[in-house]
């Protein structure tokens, strides 16, 4: 069988772990690199220690080291990190799966200009169950146009450092999509004070952070006499790795080009 020969970046991080493991466990995958920051204590220890079997894969910070060996590298780490790992990965073809989240305007051109060079898949969430969440959420936004007031609750573990979390921006933008209504416009972050009366046409987003709660999103559509709730929750993250794992498979056969989960699910 041939392997896909795979690197992880942020290899010390919560998703990297997951990441590491799931390689392991699969058979049609290597481990064949692994990115820390230069700063990481696990820095030239092997990246699979942690699983009391080790792969032979040191952790590194140097990019030209850690990737020699790959074609594909998986990122969840932060932007700043990604934008790096993207212009190393651009100019040497090696394809990227990027869980992070976080970006600006910028930082999303850059991912779209790289996707010339190499091939991409870019999503806030890898996970089947949150990728099919979407298209109900596409289905409901179109039932619920009129009358229904669109709340995006969403509930993270105390680490995380950016809110709303992406997963939750993109269903925003999936259901203002579907309303022909365009985010920016509608988005509302906070509440505080004399907010005055809801405006019908915005989508209000809540955030909760703490613990372990590995990530939850509940899209309310509140209406006159009953509301409707739309919620997936996650309980591992192993989701998210095997998602990642899926999306590195899709791209064995693309040389270039930006796609996301609803294209490695055929969801479009
Ligand atoms: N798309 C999806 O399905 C999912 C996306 N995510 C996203 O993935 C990202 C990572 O999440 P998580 O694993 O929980 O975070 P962690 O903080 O646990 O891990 C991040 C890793 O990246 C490293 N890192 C931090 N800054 C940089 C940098 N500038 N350059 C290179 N590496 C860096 C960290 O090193 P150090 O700790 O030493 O700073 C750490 O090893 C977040 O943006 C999160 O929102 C998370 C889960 C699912
Ligand atoms: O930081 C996390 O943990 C997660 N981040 C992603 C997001 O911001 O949507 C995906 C998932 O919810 C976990």
């Amino acid at each position: 069988m041939t392997q896909l020969k795979i690197a992880v970046a942020g290899a010390s991080g919560r998703m990297g772990r997951m990441l590491i493991e799931a390689i392991q466990n699969a058979e049609d995958v290597t481990l064949a690199g692994a990115l820390d920051v230069a700063a990481a204590p696990s820095l030239g220890s092997d990246a699979a220690a942690f699983l009391g079997k080790p792969a032979g894969v040191p952790i590194e910070a140097d990019l030209g080291k850690g990737l020699a060996n790959a074609d594909y590298l998986i990122d969840f780490t932060r932007p700043e990190g990604t934008l790096k790992h993207l212009a190393y990965c651009a100019a040497h073809g090696i394809k990227m799966i990027i869980g992070t989240t976080g970006f600006d305007e910028a930082g999303k051109a850059a991912i779209a200009a790289a996707a010339q060079k190499t091939a991409i898949v870019f999503a806030p969430n890898m996970s089947v169950g949150v990728n099919v969440t979407m298209k109900l959420l596409e289905l409901a936004a179109k039932s619920f146009s009129h009358g229904y007031d669109i709340e995006i609750i969403e509930a993270h573990h105390r680490h995380k450092v950016d809110a709303p979390s992406g997963t939750a921006l993109k269903m925003g933008e999936v259901i203002a999509d579907a309303l022909g209504r365009d985010l920016m416009d509608v988005a509302v972050y906070a509440r505080e004070g004399v907010t005055g009366e809801r405006d019908p046409s915005s989508i209000g987003f809540a955030t909760i952070r703490g613990g372990d709660i590995v990530g939850d999103h509940t899209v309310l559509f509140a209406g006159i006499g009953e509301r409707i709730e739309i919620s997936h929750k996650s309980s591992s993250r192993v989701s998210y790795a095997l998602g990642s794992l899926r999306a590195t498979r899709f791209l064995a056969d693309k040389k270039t080009g930006l796609f996301d989960m609803q294209d490695v699910l055929g969801l479009k």
